[in-house]
């Protein structure tokens, strides 16, 4: 497993993170009049040869190397989305590269992509001991992907403007919020598994984040209830939301087919 340094060190401002797998989500939109075009054969072999570049995936999962999900997105902002968590930019960089050697890539059309790290932020400290060798943690740093039904993916930063200024609250008041923030999400606890990659410095927002759930239902329920609490309320920046179902590798061939 990766070594990482000791938590960000808290300084007046900054909370302290506790910084886990680096996360890339791959939107890809299929090119499907080409696709259609292809003859029979040819497409199968493509199928076959993504399902295995999806099996090898599973491999790093299975041997606790890392995680991806794959899931279909519904809407005409992309087709398919490929989550991969890894340990280092370098392994996020090769399976990109595996990707993009695959036939099926050539009938792909990238839409949109993000790049995080897995991140908890140590808002109430991070108990006794190094906190990268308590095993809670490190499961929470360390995921493997839940194979939920649906996907909800979003990016988001805390507003910095005049007023209503993120950045210029003490400690405390964030603290503070933050602590109701966790109590309604606590309320989901069993419907929704929510992932928070931290992306300031490596992406266009600061947060991406990533919402798992066997009712679709519930991702309108927690991102409405939130938007009621002052952290969303007040400080709360949204882009572009993306939902959709998991995509099974043995269900491939009838998407693409
Ligand atoms: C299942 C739901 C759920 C739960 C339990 C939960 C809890 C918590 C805790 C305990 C903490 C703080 C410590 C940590 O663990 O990092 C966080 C942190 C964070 N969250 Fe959260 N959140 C949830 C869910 C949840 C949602 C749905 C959203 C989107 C907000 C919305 O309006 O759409 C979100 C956002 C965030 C963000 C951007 C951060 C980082 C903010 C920062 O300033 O650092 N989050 N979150």
């Amino acid at each position: 497993m990766s070594e990482r340094p000791a938590p960000t060190t808290e300084t007046q401002h900054a909370a302290a993170t506790l910084d886990g797998w680096y996360t890339l989500h791959d939107f890809r939109s299929i090119d499907w009049t080409r696709l259609k075009a292809v003859d029979p054969t040819a497409r199968q072999e493509m199928i076959d040869e993504f399902v295995a570049f999806l099996g090898s995936l599973e491999e790093v999962e299975t041997r606790g190397e890392g995680s991806h999900a794959f899931y279909s997105i519904l809407g005409q902002k992309a087709d398919v989305v490929l989550m991969v968590l890894r340990p280092t930019f370098k392994e996020l960089e090769q399976v990109e590269l595996a990707l993009r050697k695959t036939k099926l890539y050539d009938y792909m059309i990238p839409s949109y992509s993000y790049v995080s790290v897995i991140e908890l932020g140590m808002y109430r400290g991070s108990g006794d001991g190094d906190p990268y060798e308590n095993p809670h943690i490190r499961a929470r740093l360390y995921p493997t992907l839940p194979k939920a039904a649906h996907i909800c993916f979003y990016p988001m930063s805390k507003a910095r403007r005049d007023g209503d200024n993120w950045y210029t609250l003490s400690m405390d008041e964030r603290k503070d919020l933050m602590y109701r923030h966790s109590m309604i999400g606590r309320s989901y606890a069993g419907k929704i598994q929510q992932f928070i990659g931290g992306s300031t410095g490596f992406d266009g927002w600061e947060w991406g984040v990533t919402l798992f759930a066997e009712d679709s239902l519930q991702f309108k329920k927690i991102v409405y209830e939130m938007r009621f609490d002052e952290v969303s309320a007040k400080y709360g920046e949204f882009g572009d939301f993306y939902v959709g179902n998991i995509l099974p590798k043995e269900e491939l061939g009838t998407f693409l087919g």
